[in-house]
């Protein structure tokens, strides 16, 4: 009986600052909730730099590069300015995302046909750098060996749409298919957008995805029962998956 690898949490705290942002202050403070987060389990933080700046800020990032203990993943758009930043800050790794500033959140993964001679320059950058790299797409076949074909270290398949339609049996099955597909083609599996403790489980038990970014519901849980709870709930929903999925 083979237990499956140990599959990492990432927790995203863009939301944590949306709170502040809501009155411009300093509280509650995204880095302070980083470190919480440390000690409640996680195995690393994610936070997203958007162009617009509508939580995380430029001084977030900067504080966050020299707390995180575990493992800082940036989020950010394929763009010059935010490619300079992960130059000079180095985090262990960037997540590239589609960003839009009229979305309210995340809509889809990057469209990696149409960027690609963007994304293959950002990513050769970024490597030059010592930055691992990972690309945020949709659960799909094409978009998968496109990655692969830019050159990425790892790819974070978009639960979205899994999130949205739980209990249509197709949601999860795309995101199988998408996370055996890359690992075939040796690319680290993430995923993340949406998740919660109700709906991580399925996700969870797909063997081959190696780590999981939860942010929105982690802060909201938060609300109720303190960070340092939700990353524990989170964290044990997602043992239990794999572990009754043991094969
Ligand atoms: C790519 C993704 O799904 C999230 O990591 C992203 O951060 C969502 O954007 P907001 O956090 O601004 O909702
Ligand atoms: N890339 C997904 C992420 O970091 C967190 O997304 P969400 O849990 O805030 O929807």
């Amino acid at each position: 009986m083979t237990s499956l690898r140990y599959q990492r949490l990432y927790v995203n705290i863009d939301h944590v600052a949306t709170v502040r942002q809501a009155r411009r202050s300093a509280e509650p403070d995204p880095v302070a909730a980083a470190v919480l987060c440390e000690q409640a389990g996680a195995d690393g933080i994610t936070a997203h730099l958007r162009e617009d700046r509508r939580h995380i800020q430029d001084a977030d990032i900067h504080r966050l590069a020299t707390t995180v203990t575990t493992a800082l993943n940036l989020e950010c758009a394929a763009t010059d300015e935010m490619l300079a930043l992960a130059e000079a800050l180095r985090p262990v790794a960037v997540t590239l995302v589609p960003e839009r500033r009229e979305e309210v959140t995340t809509e889809g993964g990057l469209d990696v046909f149409r960027a690609a001679p963007q994304l293959r320059e950002s990513i050769a950058r970024l490597k030059r750098a010592g930055v691992r790299t990972s690309l945020f797409i949709d659960p799909d076949a094409a978009a998968v060996r496109a990655a692969h074909d830019l050159g990425t270290d790892a790819v974070e398949l978009h639960t979205g749409q899994y999130a949205h339609a739980p209990a249509d049996p197709r949601t999860l099955r795309a995101l199988a298919d998408a996370a055996a597909l890359a690992s075939s083609l040796g690319l680290a599996v993430h995923a993340g957008h949406g998740l919660s403790v109700q709906n991580v489980g399925p996700v969870a038990a797909i063997p081959e995805i190696e780590e999981l970014n939860i942010g929105h519901a982690i802060v909201g849980r938060a609300i109720f029962v303190g960070l340092s709870e939700a990353v524990r709930e989170i964290r044990q929903a997602m043992d239990d998956a794999r572990e009754a999925d043991r094969f």
